[in-house]
């Protein structure tokens, strides 16, 4: 039951140790993995087995939650909650000036450098005194279509969040994966009209992503851009599937991070952000979920099968969501985490914008229904 999981997570909070609960995107099972002890367990080569939370940083350790066991699953109860979206504070304005001058320095750098596109990103302090089980209800109820989770690990902290992006999902050999870039505000019963700005940076990320994948997957297909949404934003996404030709870990770590989240090129889109944004990102934009899970299946035969004996099969499964839409809970306070794609065709204050608008998402995890 829902409650009775509750019950275990607000257990091992008060022990100070570590779990995570998660809900995949339209999926109605909650999982959950408690470790019984308060141990950091980092991972070395993503070969490892568990739920991972990585950091955006590559240099710094991801982190395992390790499920000796198949994760505890129930069903949540309730229906999803209709919501209103809040009016962004008004300290939130503080930022501003910071961010449009960071945006110009990027767009400056990307019509003088090699440097094509960097995504710049702020972190924003709102006073909280919420239950984190009542965050996570909310989001369960409020982003049904996103990948919804609670985080903790005494050592290093206490994270939720509900994000639309996958980074990679792979079953035995077969993989998915998604360039998502392009973002505009939702409206009812609209569609959005996509500018050039959004359909090249898109073009961007989908290429880098074809061509880090292009040496270690066989039948990449790369389907045609679509309009998803994602509580009250719409996104530009390219679906992206075929086989790894090797293990999991290749495609994990040519992937992480792609021009989505961090720019191209890659490496001095990474240094540009490190030096130039005034916070850490930690977590936000990193990545989680679950890694080389083994699901054992049972059948019993079927006609086929002379013997008529059952029989078991194996099917090592990878499924993972870039870490965004996301907040770190504090004691009194939570900090979000949002950010958008620069290219040479950015507005400064448009890219404000975009940035107000993506914090609704979480802001609006903050209030009540
Ligand atoms: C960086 C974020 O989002 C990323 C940037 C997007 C964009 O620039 O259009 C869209 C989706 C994400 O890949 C964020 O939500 O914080």
């Amino acid at each position: 039951m829902f409650s009775a999981l509750m019950d275990k997570v607000l257990a091992q909070l008060s022990q100070e140790l570590p779990f995570v609960v998660y809900s995949k995107p339209d999926e109605r099972v909650v999982k959950a993995i408690f470790q019984e002890d308060a141990k950091i367990h980092t991972i070395s080569d993503f070969t490892e087995t568990g739920f991972v939370f990585a950091p955006f940083d590559s240099e710094s350790p991801a982190i395992l939650i390790k499920n000796t066991e198949t994760p505890e699953a129930t069903e949540y109860p309730f229906e999803t909650e209709a919501y209103e979206h809040p009016t962004v504070p008004l300290a939130d304005t503080s930022q501003k000036k910071f961010h449009i001058q960071l945006v110009e320095k990027a767009v400056a750098k990307i019509k003088t450098t090699d440097l094509e596109k960097v995504v710049l990103s702020r972190r924003l302090n709102v006073p909280c005194t919420t239950h984190v089980i009542e965050l996570f209800r909310r989001i369960l109820a409020r982003y049904p279509n996103a990948f919804r989770y609670l985080w903790y690990h005494p050592k290093v902290g206490c994270w939720l969040g509900a994000t639309p992006e996958i980074l990679v999902s792979i079953e035995n050999k077969r993989f998915t994966s998604m360039s998502l870039a392009g973002t505009k505000p939702y409206v009812e019963g609209g569609t959005p009209s996509w500018g050039k700005k959004e359909q090249e940076e898109q073009k961007l990320v989908t290429d880098y992503m074809k061509s880090v994948l292009k040496g270690k997957t066989v039948d990449l297909q790369v389907a045609t851009p679509e309009t998803v949404r994602a509580g009250n934003l719409w996104h530009l996404q390219t679906r992206l599937s075929g086989r790894t030709k090797g293990n999991p870990n290749d495609l994990i770590k040519a992937l992480h991070p792609t021009p989505a989240v961090c720019g191209s090129p890659m490496l001095m889109a990474k240094n540009f952000i490190l030096t130039n944004e005034n916070y850490p990102r930690e977590f936000y934009t990193g990545f989680l979920g679950e890694l080389n899970f083994i699901n054992e299946i049972n059948r019993t035969s079927d006609k086929n099968n002379r013997e008529n004996k059952a029989y078991r099969a194996v099917k090592a499964s990878t499924s993972l969501f870039v870490n965004l839409r996301c907040m770190q809970v504090l004691e009194d306070n939570v900090l979000l985490y949002v950010g958008g794609g620069i290219t040479a065709a950015s507005d400064p204050i448009g890219e404000w914008e975009e940035t107000v608008n993506k914090s609704k998402t979480m802001l609006q995890v903050l209030t009540k229904a």
